[in-house]
């Protein structure tokens, strides 16, 4: 690992998940091993975000099991969240923060020293291209910016696995392209990245695809 950190596998064992009355997930299996790159695609509201929710640890499989390093996710506790970098549709950012405030949130929540928090969100402000805007606020941001930032604060985890519902949906051509070379890049220090996408350029520059349909989940 280029930064010394140790491989990882996620892997997420006969899924069984309910939404709104209906079996959105019916036993999905799925390994993810640290440097992997995998795009999951699948038609509108066949269950990738709620998938993502899952392996991401913020929802419970009525059935099966999500395994980090072969621990069941809530086994991990606290240490558990700076080894998961997310980009949810919406973003979750504080409006009354600045982009750099909220990507350094994490990080001070991890323990980080706040020099280094500082260092390392405007390191992943700059490579989203948001290093301009780092001080504004997040409420006078553009919806695309805010994706961005988003996508920033996760990279600035550096975490072990990173789950991204369509990460560049919101962006113009020159920034998709560069919003998805900086989380693909995440790659080559060891973390997993999964990334749901309807686009097929994105899924064409990941390493493996797997598709999402009826419930199940298959190589595509
Ligand atoms: N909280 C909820 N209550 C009821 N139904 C839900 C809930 N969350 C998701 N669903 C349903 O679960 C299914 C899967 O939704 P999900 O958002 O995971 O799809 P998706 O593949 O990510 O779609 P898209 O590509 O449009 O983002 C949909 O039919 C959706 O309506």
């Amino acid at each position: 690992m280029a930064d010394g950190r140790r491989a990882v596998e996620l892997s997420a064992r006969d899924l069984h998940v309910s939404r709104g009355g209906v079996e959105v997930l019916r036993g999905v299996d799925l390994t993810l091993r640290g440097g992997e790159r995998v795009a999951l695609t699948g038609p509108s509201g066949s269950g990738k975000t709620v998938l993502l929710t899952v392996l991401a640890g913020f929802a419970v499989p009525e059935r099966g099991a999500v395994l980090l390093d072969g621990r069941p996710l809530v086994d991990h506790g606290r240490g558990l969240r700076p080894r998961l970098g997310v980009v949810f549709q919406g973003y979750g950012l504080v409006a009354l923060l600045t982009a750099a405030e909220n990507v350094e949130l994490p990080l001070l929540a991890a323990g980080l020293p706040t020099a280094q928090a500082r260092g390392r969100a405007r390191e992943a402000l700059d490579a989203v291209g948001l290093g301009e805007r780092s001080e504004h606020l997040v409420e006078e941001l553009s919806g695309g910016q805010q994706q961005r930032a988003a996508v920033a604060r996760a990279l600035a985890l550096r975490p072990d696995v990173l789950l991204a519902d369509e990460p560049t949906a919101e962006q113009d051509v020159a920034h998709r392209a560069g919003t998805l070379d900086a989380i693909l890049a995440t790659a080559r220090t060891g973390t997993a990245v999964v990334l749901a996408t309807h686009d097929p350029d994105v899924a064409a520059r990941c390493d493996s695809r797997v598709h999402l349909e009826a419930g199940l989940l298959r190589p595509a």
